[in-house]
């Protein structure tokens, strides 16, 4: 990772259920901002916080292949959790850790361009590309872009996107460094013991065997990918462990599984 070079840090939804863990990961950012001085992009899920918002408005919802089905009349909880509730509790962990931040969605500045993935998978998105003009032009004025995945399609339909999808697509935009911080320590392979290096070949054989399935099946996926078009490999780690990201921001450790293709 060279120092100028952006670097997205993708967070897990389960990450807002916690508040020390939240308090932690801000504090470690702080550092990381004073001391590394690099340009640095939040992107964010909040899949519990969905299922937590749905099933209080009486909503039962259901995935496919770890994707969340949402049928048009759910679009408007699931914007609430995800660009709403979710976003400003982050941005909230931000002013309180004294880091200069500003909260989006995929659809502020025509920052990723969404249309509609599947029709059976009702308004989820899938993202087509983007403009890096609006996320350049905050961090260039020293802010910490919040990203939700809430996207805009071009005829003002809302669209759920996987918050991975939005987080690869993101340093896609930026050609930033990509660590994805997830709820588990990396991917573990079928005796759940950590994989350090994941190649694409060894990927696909534990997603035939059923060793990666659900939502880490769509981050190994969307991952792949992302190392394919930024050239360089994608880390997926715990939001568990910052002094550990902070090694790993900094360029001195191993952590998590480096995913490359
Ligand atoms: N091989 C695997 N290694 C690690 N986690 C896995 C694996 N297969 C499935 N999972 C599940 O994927 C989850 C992480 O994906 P997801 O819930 O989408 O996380 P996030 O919200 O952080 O993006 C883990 O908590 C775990 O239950
Ligand atoms: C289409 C789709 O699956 N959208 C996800 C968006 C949030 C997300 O991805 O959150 P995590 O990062 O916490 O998993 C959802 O509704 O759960």
């Amino acid at each position: 990772m060279t120092q100028h070079t952006p670097l997205v840090i993708k967070l897990g939804g389960a990450l807002l259920e916690s508040n020390q863990d939240l308090a932690a990961l801000f504090t470690t950012l702080n550092t990381f901002i004073n001391e590394v001085k690099r340009p640095l992009v939040l992107v964010h899920g909040g899949g519990v916080l969905v299922d937590n918002q749905l099933k209080a408005m009486g909503l039962t919802s259901t995935k496919k292949d770890g994707l969340r089905v949402t049928p048009p009349e759910h679009i408007g909880v699931i914007t609430g959790a995800l660009a709403g509730t979710a976003n400003k509790l982050l941005l909230a962990q931000a002013i309180t850790h004294g880091v200069s931040s500003v909260g989006l969605c995929l659809g502020d500045g025509g920052l990723c361009r969404v249309s509609q993935l599947d029709p059976e998978l009702g308004s989820v998105g899938q993202i087509e590309g983007g403009d890096a003009t609006l996320i350049s032009s905050l961090l260039s004025g020293g802010f910490m872009p919040i990203v939700s995945s809430i996207g805009i399609t071009f005829d003002g339909q809302l669209m759920n996107v996987n918050a991975d999808q939005a987080g690869t697509a993101i340093a896609e935009v930026l050609n930033a460094d990509l660590v994805m911080l997830s709820d588990v320590s990396g991917i573990l392979d079928g005796e759940r013991a950590l994989i350090n290096e994941l190649t694409e070949d060894r990927a696909l054989t534990l997603m035939e065997q059923g060793v990666i399935t659900d939502g880490m099946a769509v981050k190994v996926k969307a991952a792949l990918q992302a190392t394919k078009k930024l050239g360089k490999p994608v880390a997926v780690g715990s939001w568990r462990n910052p002094e550990q990201l902070l090694s790993l921001l900094a360029g001195e450790s191993e952590f998590g599984t480096r995913i490359s293709h």
